[in-house]
């Protein structure tokens, strides 16, 4: 058997970093930045007022109560024609281009709100409620570097220094296809010796939940060659492929059977629990990176987030290694096969604490969907005692 971490390491050795692409601001979301973004402009491009109130200058408000005459108004937008002399005031509102003469600004609260003229009943020293051009970002300055995430703060600054399309690396996307004789469509009846076929749901949110773009393809029953039929359909649209199902030792492993002589895919036992039968390889002419995950469905789960999740991360040009753990503490006893590394479905508490879920096992989908956690055991611990310390996964 080969170990979880020679297995992820032959994964991250063949996948590559997908290809930047020009992407309208809109279409950017989640999407990683491949080149380094400057400001062209300062920002703001002009000292403007923070508050609503009046433009001054600071030595005509030194001495309060004063009243001054309101010369006009400057609104968020004006092009700054107005300009204040010595004794006369502006309103101004908040983003307003501070006018030429203005060094200070009073808020309305300050104030009694007049129009003709107005007055102050607090000063202010210079530069009171400026913002001053250039104070977030000068012209040239480098907004995000080449390898920045983009979530929603990063597209707001984006916007902000006028940008509207940038070169990023897109969402890898992701085909799903499930396998299997007994799955039938959620929503449908069962017949005799059938389950509703649940793998895809789960690997299309977990892909969607880890950046990429997921497709689900219909199930394929235990058939290599409507296998492969599906799989070359389904290619042209693939920058990764996830099967489950139909990968240990049966009679009838459709995806091991068509994918196995292809020479490019191989099939390992990994020494892990669950998880244990592993297939992964490239596919077709360009060479598209397949995933055939076990079908127990806790254990296509686990697969996905050990080996796919950093396969993405990777594809989408982020630091990839190991699914990152916190430490823990066991709130009981627990045991482990020896010689797998397991990952226990557990509930890991605000405390530190975490306690495995009854049921460990494969195919028990309601015992991993009351967990939070998968409590890391290494290969040559059986047992562990209550209060020791533990490596977890958070879901
Ligand atoms: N003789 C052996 N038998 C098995 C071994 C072994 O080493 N020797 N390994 C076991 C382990 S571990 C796993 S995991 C499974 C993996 O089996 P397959 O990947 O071939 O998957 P299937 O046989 O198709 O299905 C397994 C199980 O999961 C259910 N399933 C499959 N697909 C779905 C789906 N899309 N939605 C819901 N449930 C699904 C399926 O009905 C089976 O119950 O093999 C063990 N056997
Ligand atoms: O290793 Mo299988 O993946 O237990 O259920």
């Amino acid at each position: 058997m080969r170990s979880v971490d020679e297995h992820l390491a032959d994964i991250l050795l063949t996948v590559r970093a997908l290809a930047p692409l020009e992407l309208e601001l809109e279409h950017a979301l989640g999407t990683t930045l491949a080149e380094e973004v400057t400001s062209p402009v300062p920002l703001p491009p002009f000292d403007n007022s923070a508050m609503d109130g009046y433009a001054v200058r600071a030595e005509d408000v030194r001495q309060v109560p004063v009243t001054l005459p309101v010369i006009g108004d400057v609104a968020a937008g004006d092009g700054g024609r107005l300009a204040v002399g010595p004794g006369t005031v502006t309103r101004i509102m908040t983003g307003a281009p501070v006018p030429q003469g203005a060094d200070t600004v009073i808020p309305v609260e300050w104030t009694d709100g007049g129009t003709g003229q107005v007055t102050i009943g607090r000063s202010a020293p210079e530069g009171n409620a400026i913002r001053r051009a250039g104070e977030d970002v000068r012209a040239g300055d480098v907004v995000l570097p080449a390898g920045t995430l983009i979530g929603p703060a990063q597209l707001g600054v984006l916007a902000g220094v006028g940008r509207r399309r940038v070169l990023a690396r897109p969402r890898p996307r992701v085909v799903v296809i499930s396998t299997g004789a007994e799955l039938a469509e959620p929503g449908t009846p069962l017949a005799p010796g059938q389950i509703w076929e649940s793998n895809s749901y789960t690997l299309v949110a977990a892909v969607r939940e880890a950046g990429g773009e997921a497709y689900r393809a219909g199930v394929v029953a235990d058939d290599a060659a409507l296998f492969l039929d599906q799989l070359d359909a389904q290619l042209l649209r693939a920058d990764i492929v996830i099967t489950s199902g139909g990968v240990s030792m049966g009679a009838y492993e459709p995806v091991k059977e068509a994918l196995a002589p292809l020479g490019t895919v191989r099939f390992d036992r990994v020494a892990m629990q669950p998880g244990m039968p592993q297939g992964f390889g490239v596919v077709g002419e360009d060479q598209i990176p397949i995933f055939a995950l076990p079908g127990n469905p806790v254990s296509s789960f686990v697969s996905f987030m050990l080996f796919v999740r950093p396969a993405l991360r990777k594809m989408r040009g982020l630091p990839a290694g190991p699914t990152p753990t916190v430490r823990a503490v066991t709130a009981s006893p627990l045991r482990s096969p020896e010689g797998r590394r397991s990952y226990l479905r557990a509930v890991l508490s605000a405390d530190g604490s975490v306690a495995p879920v009854r049921g460990q096992g494969s195919h028990q989908l309601a015992a991993l969907a009351s967990a939070n956690a998968l409590i890391v055991v290494p290969e040559e611990v059986t047992e562990l005692p209550g209060g020791a310390t533990v490596e977890v996964i958070p879901l």
